[in-house]
C-alpha cells in the first residue's frame, strides 16, 4: 500500500513536469462484452473539480444525477465506490451498463451529447472494442484505445485487492439456508501464499486464467457454457425476457423437480465411489418423462439451468486447478 501511494506521488509530480501529462478529464472507460457494455466513470471530488472545463462539468452532472440513460442504460448505484484515488486525484467511481445489442442507441446518444467535444479517444476493452471500432470512428469521429480484456480484468482485480480489500470476499459455508453463509473478507494481497490462483471470469462465456504472480498469467481454459447460456436457456425455457426475471425465478425454484439425482438412480448414495444421493447425476434428466415435464414450473427450470451451469463451471475450474 505504502509503495503504491509513493508511486502515485511520483506520478503526480511527473504530471506537473512537462514530460508527463495527466489525461484530461473526464476519465471513463468501457468494457464492451458479448452481453453487456459496462462503462465506468470517475467523478473527481470537489477539490479536483475546478480542473474540469465547463462542458466536462455538464457531462458529470448528467451522469451523476441520473440512474437511467435513454431506454436501456442504467447506473448501478449500489456498486458506486467513493474515495478512490488515481494518479493523485481522488473521486468516486460510477458504474453504468447497457445491453451491447443497444450499442447503436448509445452511439446516437453520445452524438447527441457531443461526447466528441470532450475526448477524441475512449479506452475500451472486450470483444466489442474491436467489433465496434469502425462505428465509433465513422459515426462519432472517436477512436477506441483498445486494451486486452483479460489483462484489464487482472489489473482491476489487483487494484481492488490492494486498495479496496473489502471488495474481495469468500463464503465459508455456501448453503444459503445456513446461518454461517455470510461474506468473509479475503485479503488477496496480504495472503503471502495467494499465488498461484485461478481467476474464473464468468461473462457471456467463461475464461479461466492461471495467475502465478502479479504479471505472470495465461488463459488456461474456458467454456462456452456461461452467463449467456444461463440467460439464453432461461428465455427459451421460461419465456422470461431479462436477467433480473431469470434470477428471480431461479431463486424460487426447485431444481430437483428437473434434475435426476444419484438417489433417483441408486435409491440412496453410491457408496463405492462416495457419491451422495443428493448429488445431481443428470442435469435435466427428469425432463425425459412426460409426467415430470408437466410438473416442472418455470421457476424449477430456471433453477435447474443455474445449477447445471454453475456446477459445470465449478467442475471445469477444479479440473484446471488440479492439473
Ligand atoms: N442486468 C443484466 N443483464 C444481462 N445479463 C446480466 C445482468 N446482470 C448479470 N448478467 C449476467 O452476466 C452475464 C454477462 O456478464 P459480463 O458482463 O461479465 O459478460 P460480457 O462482458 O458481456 O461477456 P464476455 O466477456 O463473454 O464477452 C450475462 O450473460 C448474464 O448471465
Ligand atoms: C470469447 C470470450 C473471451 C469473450 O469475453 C469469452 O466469452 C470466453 O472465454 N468464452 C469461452 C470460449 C471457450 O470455449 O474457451
Amino acid at each position: 500500500m505504502a509503495s503504491r501511494q509513493l508511486s502515485e506521488t511520483k506520478l503526480r509530480r511527473r504530471s506537473m513536469s512537462t514530460s508527463y501529462r495527466l489525461p484530461p478529464l473526464p476519465w471513463f472507460g468501457m468494457d464492451i462484452g458479448g452481453t453487456l457494455t459496462k462503462l465506468v466513470y470517475f467523478e473527481p471530488s470537489l477539490d479536483n473539480a475546478e480542473e474540469e472545463r465547463e462542458k466536462v462539468a455538464h457531462i458529470r452532472k448528467y451522469l451523476t444525477s441520473n440512474v437511467a440513460y435513454g431506454t436501456t442504460g442504467l447506473r448501478d448505484v449500489y456498486l458506486e465506490m467513493p474515495n478512490v484515488s488515481f494518479l493523485g486525484r481522488s473521486g468516486t467511481l460510477h458504474f453504468i451498463r447497457f445491453p451491447t445489442c443497444s450499442m447503436s442507441i448509445f452511439i446516437d446518444m453520445a452524438k447527441d451529447k457531443n461526447l466528441k467535444d470532450l475526448a477524441d479517444m475512449i479506452c475500451a476493452t472486450g470483444g466489442g472494442a474491436y467489433k465496434f471500432e469502425s462505428d465509433f470512428q465513422s459515426r462519432l469521429g472517436m477512436s477506441l484505445l483498445k486494451l486486452d480484456e483479460l489483462e484489464c480484468l487482472l489489473n482491476g482485480l489487483i487494484f481492488l485487492a490492494e486498495r479496496h480489500p473489502l471488495e474481495c470476499y469468500y463464503l465459508p459455508e455456501p448453503d444459503p439456508s445456513r446461518s454461517d453463509c455470510v461474506r468473509q473478507p479475503y485479503s488477496l494481497t496480504r495472503q503471502s501464499d495467494c499465488y498461484p490462483f485461478l481467476a474464473v471470469n464468468i461473462g457471456s462465456g467463461v475464461s479461466i486464467i492461471a495467475v502465478r504472480g502479479p504479471r505472470d498469467w495465461n488463459r488456461v481454459s474456458g467454456t462456452s457454457l456461461g452467463g449467456g447460456t444461463f440467460l439464453g436457456l432461461c428465455c427459451l425455457l421460461t419465456g422470461c425476457e431479462t436477467f433480473e426475471d431469470a434470477i428471480a425465478l431461479a431463486e424460487r425454484g426447485d431444481s430437483n423437480k428437473v434434475d435426476k439425482l444419484v438417489m433417483d438412480i441408486y435409491g440412496g448414495d453410491y457408496e463405492l465411489f462416495g457419491l451422495r444421493g443428493d448429488l445431481v447425476a443428470s442435469s435435466f434428466g427428469h425432463m425425459m418423462s412426460v409426467d415430470k415435464r408437466a410438473e416442472a414450473k418455470p421457476e424449477d427450470l430456471a433453477r435447474a439451468t443455474l445449477v447445471m451451469l454453475t456446477n459445470n463451471i465449478g467442475s471445469i475450474a477444479r479440473m484446471c486447478a488440479s492439473t
